[in-house]
């Protein structure tokens, strides 16, 4: 136990209050939130909108800077944005005129770490992700959950150690993102991955996530954390679904999320 709070954790906001700022206003996204990631956890957040999910993601990413408090990895303060970290998001901003091998290595070059062993490592992951007959398509020529699937591999070809995962599979049809969701899942558990999915799918977090913050708004705040239980943890997502105990922590993530959409009513 010692040992475990002596060690830095993967990712750890301590005291964390961000306000953006305008010449007009300053509107406080999220106040005193503390939290603690493990190397190699999976870790939801879900909230009503504006609660803030967005904005702890890009305090993690390096690309804001908290007003007040600390955002530490591996125990040293985040200074902007690094290889570290990976960011995919609901968009997957390929660029149509470039083919999907173009595209992926792209990640590489502006990383400055195009070499042929980081091309063949995108390569392979291309492949593990079912991608390697398209590699010299163009994006236009691919369903939406396969250019989801690009823009993890352009994501993990540059071989961050944290993924960030800013509801990927929300703009996705529901077969399409059952299967990417296992196919996702399964490639962060491969690589060793520690991830934050941000999503508004409850049963997503629940079959996706090792622990569950739920935040409240105004201003943005975690309201409490649930622990997903290690039989369902152990599944693909959507075999966890099928689980005895699925349904009843489903209806717990619920009532919380009643609570704080209660709370926030017509704020
Ligand atoms: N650049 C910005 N300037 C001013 N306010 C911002 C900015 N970005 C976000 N906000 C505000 O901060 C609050 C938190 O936004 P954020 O996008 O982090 O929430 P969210 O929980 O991710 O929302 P959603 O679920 O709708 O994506 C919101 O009220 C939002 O309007």
């Amino acid at each position: 136990m010692n040992q475990l709070l002596s060690t830095p954790a993967k990712i750890e906001l301590r005291h964390v209050t961000h306000l953006y700022v305008s010449t007009s206003r300053a509107f406080m996204a999220v106040r005193d939130i503390n939290l603690r990631v493990e190397e190699g956890e999976f870790i939801c957040l879900v909230g009503p909108s504006g609660c803030g999910k967005t904005t702890l993601l890009s305090l993690i990413a390096g690309l804001e800077k908290p007003t007040a408090g600390k955002v530490l990895i591996e125990g040293a303060s985040v200074q902007g944005t690094s290889r570290q970290v990976g960011y995919m998001l609901q968009q997957d901003y390929l660029f149509n005129w470039r083919t999907i091998e173009e595209n992926v290595f792209l990640g590489l070059d502006i990383q400055g770490i195009r070499n042929k062993e980081t091309e063949d490592y995108a390569l392979h992951l291309l492949a593990e992700m079912e991608l390697a007959d398209v590699r010299h398509s163009y994006p236009a020529q691919l369903s939406g959950g396969m250019r989801q699937r690009v823009a993890l591999v352009r994501t993990l070809a540059c071989q961050p150690d944290i993924l960030l995962l800013d509801e990927p599979f929300s703009a996705l049809d529901y077969q399409t993102k059952l299967k990417l969701e296992d196919l996702i899942f399964s490639a962060l558990r491969r690589h060793k991955k520690t991830a934050i999915l941000v999503t508004h799918d409850l049963s997503e977090s629940i079959a996706m996530g090792d622990r569950i913050y739920i935040l409240a708004r105004n201003p943005g705040r975690i309201n409490s954390e649930v622990a997903v239980p290690a039989e369902i943890r152990s599944a693909l997502p959507f075999d966890a679904r099928n689980l005895p105990g699925f349904q009843d922590l489903f209806h717990q993530v619920w009532k919380e999320m009643e609570v704080v959409s209660d709370a926030t009513k017509g704020n």
